[in-house]
């Protein structure tokens, strides 16, 4: 059966991050793709020029429609925008229960603009992270969750993804995108086990969504796949191709998006 994974996030017009790059991501990875939107956001490849906070309560009843009706096999949790739209996403989440909830913590987009009101990181700290299933932070956004420093190696992104299972988080990738080197190195903790994952870097400014679209991988192959572990070293097989393939496009000005395909003819 083709799963149905739920996006819960803000939008991108040109494509390239958000719901937009979620649902290219579930169609491309074999899931049946819906959404709700936190909040519509006029930005491109160059950066944010404005962002519309949805209302909290606009947003419960998108939830609560989608959810009465349809039964969600895995959730992809976004940008939040405030602790209000963090509030209801939590309450639809303890109501509902949904599997397989992947959360990526996001704060601050690629252009510098934030996506997360600063006070509202202790509410996704306190009432989110303990009730979802895996966290994708990135170095600054684990390093803002545990009030430390940002790390830069491998030895020290060990020890934060130990402390963050410490704040109740059952498993985490910490992304190393931001660390420079000839492969781009993210650390998985899971059901007991630390492992390293590796990929080549690609050479691109074509890296806009790089989150969203990991995120939303694992999201769509979690219930296709027998445990967390292989979900998530597939989901960086296909952003590490969805980079390469960006080569091919020409979309903007700026950190251009990556892109998503899948071939069925
Ligand atoms: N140039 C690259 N080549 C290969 N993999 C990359 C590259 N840049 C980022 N990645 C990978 O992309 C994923 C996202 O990493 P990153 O740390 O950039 O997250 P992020 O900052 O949350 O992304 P976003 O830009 O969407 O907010 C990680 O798996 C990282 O290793
Ligand atoms: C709606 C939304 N969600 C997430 C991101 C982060 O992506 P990036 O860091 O690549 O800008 C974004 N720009 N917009």
């Amino acid at each position: 059966m083709i799963p149905n994974v739920l996006s819960i996030a803000g939008t991108d017009p040109s494509g390239g991050a958000g719901v937009q790059a979620d649902l290219k991501t579930f169609s491309a990875n074999g899931a049946y793709g819906m959404s709700v939107m936190t909040a519509l956001v006029a930005q491109t490849t160059t950066g944010v020029a404005e962002v519309h906070e949805l209302p909290p309560e606009f947003v419960t009843s998108q939830l609560v429609t989608l959810l009465d009706d349809v039964r969600v096999d895995a959730v992809k949790i976004g940008m939040l925008a405030n602790a209000d739209v963090i509030r209801a996403v939590v309450a639809v989440l303890d109501r509902y229960r949904p599997p397989n909830v992947v959360l990526d913590p996001v704060m601050v987009a690629k252009s510098g603009d934030r996506l997360l009101a600063p006070d509202a990181v202790e509410v996704l700290r306190e009432e989110l992270l303990r009730r979802v299933d895996f966290v994708t932070p990135n170095l600054p956004e684990a390093a803002d969750l545990l009030g430390e420093q940002e790390v830069r190696d491998a030895d020290a992104m060990g020890a934060q993804a130990e402390r963050l299972v410490g704040l109740g988080v059952k498993r985490v990738l910490l992304k190393g995108g931001h660390l420079e080197g000839e492969s781009s190195v993210d650390l998985l903790s899971a059901d007991g086990g630390v492992q390293l994952l590796d990929a080549p870097r690609v050479t691109t400014t074509n890296d806009h969504g790089t989150g969203c679209t990991l995120a939303a991988a694992i999201a769509a192959l979690r219930p296709q796949r027998p445990d967390w572990s292989t979900a998530v070293r597939e989901s960086k097989d296909y952003l590490t191709a969805a980079l390469r393939a960006a080569e091919r496009l020409d979309v903007g000005r700026g950190h251009g998006p990556v892109h998503h395909f899948h071939q069925w003819w």
